[in-house]
């Protein structure tokens, strides 16, 4: 009896229609040089689950595309009874974190504890502005409200206003605010950050039950929790959204450069957008005509991020300095030396083709022209 004669099973017929249409989803996680990947509805068989154990493709290898969390994807070649898969196709990406690695993150959800430990505004400046340096969109969360009076929660939603935040005020532990927060993370990839301590694992926890993350008890008389987040991974919140926990971002160091930098504070983006300072390269330090010096909470934190934001460039021009006027040299006993490179036309031999050159014009111009 020929195959075509055979009455196809459903589930044979599904699997067949699958095949013929593209299987895409997005990586939740790597795992040395596998990725889990979260098949998108309609892509797979029925009484099949959405998740394939997949390798990458060695072509996508050969040109050097590497897979990241949060990465669209398509897949290959399903073994649906034994879930596996291959990455045979990454999708462009709409924002990239590097330190993780997270492919098209939507928002950062920034957690800080209002107390145990006590919130250190400069410590929240700081994770402010590395938030803001991503471009993502900026969510800030204060945990642990259970532990101050309505009075120091106004004061300190109050001030935070002040910094153009609207801070939501959240206890895990006592299970306030959190409804409100839901709706802010559905159908977003977020990535959770803030310090050591004040209750991103809880939070997670609180929010995907599934996730069981480990939560550290606040340890010792410095009151700093123990670091208990190893890896990234995207956790999926029971009303849609994907959420990541990252590790990396614990002690972010700021990279941007001295001129990013106001536009990294809100107060300072608000300025500038009322009126213009009156030299377009305007540092907001002593300039005449300046929009954005004045007296708001944390214009003393921008000069200190400032500084360190030029003290920053200076050391990176030093080092591009060093490379271009240095070579490394290997020595006959394997030691490798630094030696100056020799400055063009003062001391390096003109090159055979270059004294030609200077010779033909010489010719035809009866005048010695420098062509270097
Ligand atoms: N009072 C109070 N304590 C809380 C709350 N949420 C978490 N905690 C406690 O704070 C401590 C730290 O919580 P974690 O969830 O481990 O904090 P974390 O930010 O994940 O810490 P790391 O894993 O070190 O990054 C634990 O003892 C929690 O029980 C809260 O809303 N109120
Ligand atoms: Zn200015």
């Amino acid at each position: 009896m020929g195959a075509d004669c055979q009455p196809q099973s459903l589930v044979e017929a599904t699997v067949q229609q699958v095949g013929s249409q593209r299987i895409t989803g997005t990586v939740l996680a790597v795992q040395a040089n596998y990725y889990f990947v979260r098949l998108d509805p309609g892509c797979y068989p029925p009484n099949t689950g959405d998740m394939l154990l997949c390798t990458r493709r060695s072509r996508l290898r050969k040109i050097g595309q590497q897979v990241w969390v949060g990465d669209r994807v398509e897949v290959e070649e399903p073994d649906w009874a034994g879930q596996r898969g291959a990455i045979a196709q990454v999708f462009p990406r709409r924002s990239e974190l590097d330190r993780p690695p997270i492919a098209n993150a939507d928002q950062i959800l920034l957690v800080f504890a209002l107390a145990e430990p006590a919130l250190d505004p400069f410590q929240l400046s700081h994770f402010l502005v590395k938030a803001e340096s991503t471009g993502l969109s900026v969510c800030l969360c204060l945990n642990k409200c259970d532990l101050l009076t309505e009075v120091e929660l106004v004061a300190w939603g109050d001030r935070l206003r002040q910094w153009g935040y609207l801070p939501l005020m959240i206890s895990v532990r006592e299970n306030i605010g959190l409804d409100k927060l839901a709706p802010d993370l559905a159908k977003q990839i977020t990535v959770v950050s803030g310090p050591s301590g004040v209750g991103k694992s809880s939070l997670l926890n609180a929010l995907i039950p599934a996730v069981n993350l480990r939560v550290g008890e606040v340890s010792g008389k410095l009151q700093r929790g123990r670091h208990t987040t190893r890896h990234v991974e995207l956790f999926e919140l029971p009303a849609g959204g994907l959420l990541a926990d990252s590790p990396g971002f614990n002690q972010p160091d700021l990279d941007c450069t001295p001129g990013e930098l106001a536009h990294y504070f809100p107060e300072a983006r608000q300025r500038m957008a009322q009126a213009a300072c009156q030299f377009s390269n305007c540092l907001h330090r002593e300039e005449p005509d300046c929009a954005v010096r004045g007296d708001w909470e944390r214009y003393e934190h921008y000069r200190i991020f400032l500084e360190e934001a030029i003290a920053r460039q200076e050391a990176q021009e030093r080092t591009r300095h060093t490379e271009a006027t240095t070579k490394q040299k290997s020595r006959q006993d394997g030691q490798t030396e630094i030696e100056p490179k020799l400055e063009r036309k003062k001391y390096r031999q003109p090159s055979r083709r270059v004294e030609k050159q200077r010779l033909k014009n010489w010719d035809a111009d009866g005048a010695d022209i420098d062509v270097d």
